[in-house]
């Protein structure tokens, strides 16, 4: 018989944050040697348990014993050897890598006795999960966000835990960087360590997980073996009674081929020395944007809504009556009824000190204007009660701060925003990061039908998954440029991930734009 050593045993946890109860009667167990994952709704209460077992919080009810006694503080959690990656990557901006990476051991070693140990050994990290080796003295904050999660994922890893927690640390990760993590995952699972992981990507876990325990409403409601680990499965068991089963996303047919594009771009170059490429996308149409972390697609989908403008060349918008406007930056494109959703919503997106409330209608007070440039709050409410509704949006009262709420629901928010400021282009950068299933599913509907009623949709994705039965064409971005557009039955995961690498499997379809604008 096979024995396992419990690492972490929480009984009875209950956990309230004024009236929004986070957990109650919560139960959960991990043992040396496995990857746990945690899974659950957006608002389910993950975050909540993964911060009682790192000591950040203290439960109202019950008792935590991880590796032998009960955590306290986030210090306590360090000496027990328990290391944990947060929803939100933090670092320090204005520090350098190497101070990021041992921040809070024994002060900063720019200077001073240790300094080319540690060097030589953070070196080696850092080499091993960006893929090149990086300039150590370099200040974070001018980094791309891949990088930064890669420097938190690190500091972690340096002080070699014997239990990690990762919270959606896969989140801002590409393909081949997710698949490093996966590596360092096992490397860790193989020298006896406990991994918890809390995320929602489902093909992840299926990958990686060795047992996985769901969170309904706060409710620890049961544990899964590997071989237990389906998509359906956890749905069902995630779902409350109450919630209504989106329906599975069904590929709109009735594509108005030929009309006029609502947004297009002749000969844009995303960075000098990159190939000039076209685009356009035609009314009721879904595109997704895919790509190997900065081969440009992030750019494109940043130019489109006009928040950077390329480096050559011009995006436009088919105004009233056929006009053609030319793209002038994000409040112009925003006025011209392009919407922008950021999977980034820490820099890009949320007002922190802003009520839930305020963070919704200020994408809608421009457009819902009394006479006199007054502002119809109480028709804003109405509109946000409905999405609300409509997104399963878990919030206490609106007028709350937007940080009180869980991360996925931050996100729905912003989804609600772009989708209640009436557009006609929605440009969303990575939206379901952080997003649970069932909520991938709405978005995935609203989007079809917003489609389906004739406006256009850009939709850029780590995951390829993300692509499949949901949209018409996917763009693969290598090298700064468009290199291939795949569509309809082309769409696959394989044919996807060969453009990724820049290979010629999968149709290539130009695109003609050239009668259109
Ligand atoms: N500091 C806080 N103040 C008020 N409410 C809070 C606070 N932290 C969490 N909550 C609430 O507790 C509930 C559980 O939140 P938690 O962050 O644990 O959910 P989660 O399962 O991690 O969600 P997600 O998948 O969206 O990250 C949510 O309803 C959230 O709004």
């Amino acid at each position: 018989m096979t024995s396992f050593k419990t690492t972490i045993r929480l009984s009875g946890v209950s956990k309230s944050f004024g009236e929004t109860r986070a957990l109650t009667d919560a139960n959960f167990e991990a043992r040396a040697g496995e990857v746990h994952a945690i899974v659950g709704e957006n608002g389910s209460g993950k975050s909540t348990l993964a911060k009682i077992m790192s000591g950040v919080l203290s439960p109202d009810a019950g008792t935590v014993d991880i590796l032998g006694g009960p955590i306290r503080s986030p210090i306590e959690a360090k000496a027990r050897g328990l290391a944990t990656i947060f929803q939100e990557v933090l670092v320090a901006d204005h520090a350098s890598i190497l101070d990021n990476l041992y921040v809070g051991r024994d002060g900063l070693v720019s200077h001073g006795a240790g300094r080319a140990e540690r060097l030589a050994e953070a070196q080696q990290v850092m080499t091993r999960f960006v893929g090149e080796a990086v300039d150590l003295d370099a200040p974070v904050g001018g980094l791309p966000l891949s990088v930064k999660q890669w420097v938190v994922i690190a500091r972690a890893v340096l002080r070699r835990p014997k239990i990690l927690i990762l919270d959606e640390s896969s989140a801002a990760l590409d393909l081949g960087a997710t698949q490093r993590l996966h590596q360092e995952i096992d490397r860790l699972r193989g020298e006896g360590a406990t991994v918890l992981i809390v995320t929602h990507r489902i093909a992840e876990l299926v990958r990686i997980a060795d047992r996985a325990t769901i969170l309904r409403d706060g409710k620890a409601v049961g544990v899964l073996d590997r071989h237990e680990i389906t998509e359906e499965r956890l749905l069902k068991m995630m779902t409350p009674a109450d919630r209504v089963q989106a329906t599975q996303p069904t590929l709109s047919a009735n594509l108005r081929q030929g009309a006029t594009p609502v947004i297009s771009a002749l000969g844009v170059r995303l960075q000098p020395e990159a190939r000039p490429f076209d685009f356009a996308l035609m009314p009721g149409m879904i595109v997704g944007l895919a790509g190997l972390d900065g081969q440009g697609q992030d750019l494109f989908a940043k130019a489109l809504a006009g928040i950077a403008p390329p480096a050559d060349g011009e995006v436009v918008v088919a105004g009233d009556g056929g006009r053609q406007h030319v793209v002038a930056g994000l409040a112009d494109a925003s006025a011209q009824g392009i919407a922008w959703v950021s999977g980034d919503r820490k820099r890009e997106g949320i007002l922190p000190q802003q009520s839930i409330f305020e963070n919704f209608a200020i994408g809608v007070y421009h457009r819902r204007l009394k006479p006199f440039g007054v502002v119809d709050k109480a028709a804003a409410r109405r509109l946000f009660a409905r999405e609300i509704q409509r997104l399963s949006i878990k919030t206490g009262p609106v007028m709350n701060r937007i940080t009180s709420l869980s991360g996925g629901n931050q996100q729905k928010v912003l989804i609600s925003r772009a989708f209640a400021s009436d557009p006609r282009v929605i440009v969303l950068n990575d939206p379901a990061r952080g997003v649970d299933l069932n909520t991938k599913r709405d978005l995935y509907r609203e989007l079809q039908t917003f489609a389906a009623a004739g406006g256009a949709v850009v939709y850029l994705s780590s995951e390829i998954e993300e692509f499949l039965g949901f949209a018409h064409r996917v763009d693969v971005f290598v090298q700064g440029s468009l290199f291939r557009s795949l569509s309809g039955d082309a769409i696959g995961e394989d044919s996807v991930l060969s453009a990724m690498f820049g290979q010629a499997a999968g149709t290539h379809v130009d695109i003609d734009v050239s009668e259109a604008v």
